[in-house]
């Protein structure tokens, strides 16, 4: 398939507050389907403390009809995640500016552009260290037709790799840690796959203390710590993505993707009347799991563990392995595109302890702070900064 980029915006105020009502919005939903668990299946060795599954009882028709409930509000959901074109064309064909421009506008009072604000950032920033955690589909990379071909350019990795110098940094994705270093390419950061649910982190005693780390070295040979709160997953997320992948690539476009401790069931290249066939089988297959749960990105399904665990624990988790446990020393930034970037924000914005930057062209409401248009503009801020840390350092 071609790397073609596609420039539609998704996701617009009125979609994620009807993903809200429908529950679906936040990654701290309730699993999809709530069966009890078989005998004959033995309960998975996850900690405790991060078990989400609540085992309510249905009888057999009534889960059928949840089923079907569900994949109608999984289809609206997907739906609704395709807004208009914010432009239009005049007879000219030129582009005019539609009812878009000002909402955004208007938005950005709300969410100021990070750009726009970058001195109230670093005056805050003063005394402080700035810890950057950045997204990468739709953050370091534009977002394209095919996920293989999602590449960062290279002036965004020297971008990457210059701040990376100045200060610490993570890149937590959705997509496998393997992969996202494999687009990535820099050993000068810390990553996070799996939607923070792999973790390869700098060692501390704090951090390898509560969590249940394993020491490891990688593959430069240093020591390193490597969190997989979801590793007991690993057999039953191989067994649905093939399952997956037999009854859902037959359908045209249609593509599921492997990504360690979560699946992606991509419907971007799906002709729209396909799609509720997508939700519905997805929703069959995962049926029988009820220790899954599916959240939506950009037209994409995910079907992940349903563990207490996401991207805002994962920077939690980050900057303990890096030794920052008082928030006074620290300015974490967060920079993603996504629903699940959401989770980071939040962590970010309960209790001042650090801003997050949404990367959006749309409005939509959010628990960032910031907002930056684009991957391009996400690499402007990073220069600025690295500019601003070392202008701050020769004084
Ligand atoms: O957390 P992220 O790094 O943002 O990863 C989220 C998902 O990103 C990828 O899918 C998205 O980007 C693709 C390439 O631009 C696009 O084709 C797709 O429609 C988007 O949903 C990735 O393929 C997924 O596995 C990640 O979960």
């Amino acid at each position: 398939m071609d790397c073609l980029l596609n420039n539609n915006d998704e996701k617009t105020l009125k979609s994620d507050t009807r993903l809200d009502s429908m529950g679906l919005k936040s990654s701290h939903t309730a699993p999809i389907l709530t069966e009890p668990t078989p005998r004959n299946k033995s309960r998975l060795q996850v900690p405790s403390h991060l078990l989400q599954y609540s085992g309510a009882t249905f009888s057999p028709r009534m889960k059928a009809e949840i089923i079907e409930i569900r994949a109608n509000n999984c289809l609206h959901s997907m739906e609704s995640s395709s807004p208009p074109h914010k432009k239009s064309r005049d007879f000219n064909n030129e582009l005019v500016a539609t009812d878009m421009d000002g909402a955004y506008r208007a938005w950005q009072l709300k969410y100021p552009s990070a750009l726009a604000s970058f001195e109230q950032i670093t005056n805050f920033a003063k005394g402080k260290r700035i810890t950057l955690f950045l997204d990468y589909d739709g953050t370091l990379s534009p977002i394209v037709d095919n996920p293989d071909c999602a590449f960062m350019s290279n002036d965004m990795r020297v971008a990457v790799k210059n701040v990376a110098k100045c200060f610490p940094t993570a890149i937590i994705s959705g997509r496998s840690r393997d992969k996202v270093y494999e687009f990535v390419g820099l050993t000068e950061l810390n990553y996070a796959g799996s939607h923070g649910m792999d973790i390869m982190g700098p060692v501390r005693q704090s951090s390898a203390g509560y969590y249940d780390c394993i020491r490891c070295t990688d593959k430069q040979g240093k020591e390193v710590n490597l969190f997989q709160p979801a590793s007991e997953f690993l057999p039953m997320i191989d067994e649905v993505f093939n399952s997956l992948v037999n009854n859902i690539e037959e359908i045209q476009g249609a593509k599921v993707e492997n990504n360690k401790f979560c699946i992606s069931v991509h419907y971007r290249n799906v002709d729209e009347k396909d799609w509720k066939t997508v939700a519905q089988r997805v929703h069959d297959v995962i049926r029988n799991y009820p220790r899954l749960r599916l959240t939506h990105g950009r037209k994409v399904l995910e079907v992940r563990p349903v563990i207490n665990w996401d991207k805002g624990k994962a920077v939690t988790f980050l900057l303990e392995s890096l030794g920052f446990s008082n928030y006074d020393d620290v300015l974490p930034i967060y920079v993603g595109d996504d629903q699940t970037d959401e989770d980071a924000f939040k962590v970010l914005r309960e209790g001042n302890r650090g801003y997050g930057i949404l990367v959006s062209s749309v409005p939509k409401e959010s628990n960032a702070f910031f907002s930056l248009r684009d991957p391009q503009e996400v690499m402007e801020f990073l220069k600025s900064l690295v500019v601003w840390m070392k202008k701050t350092s020769t004084l």
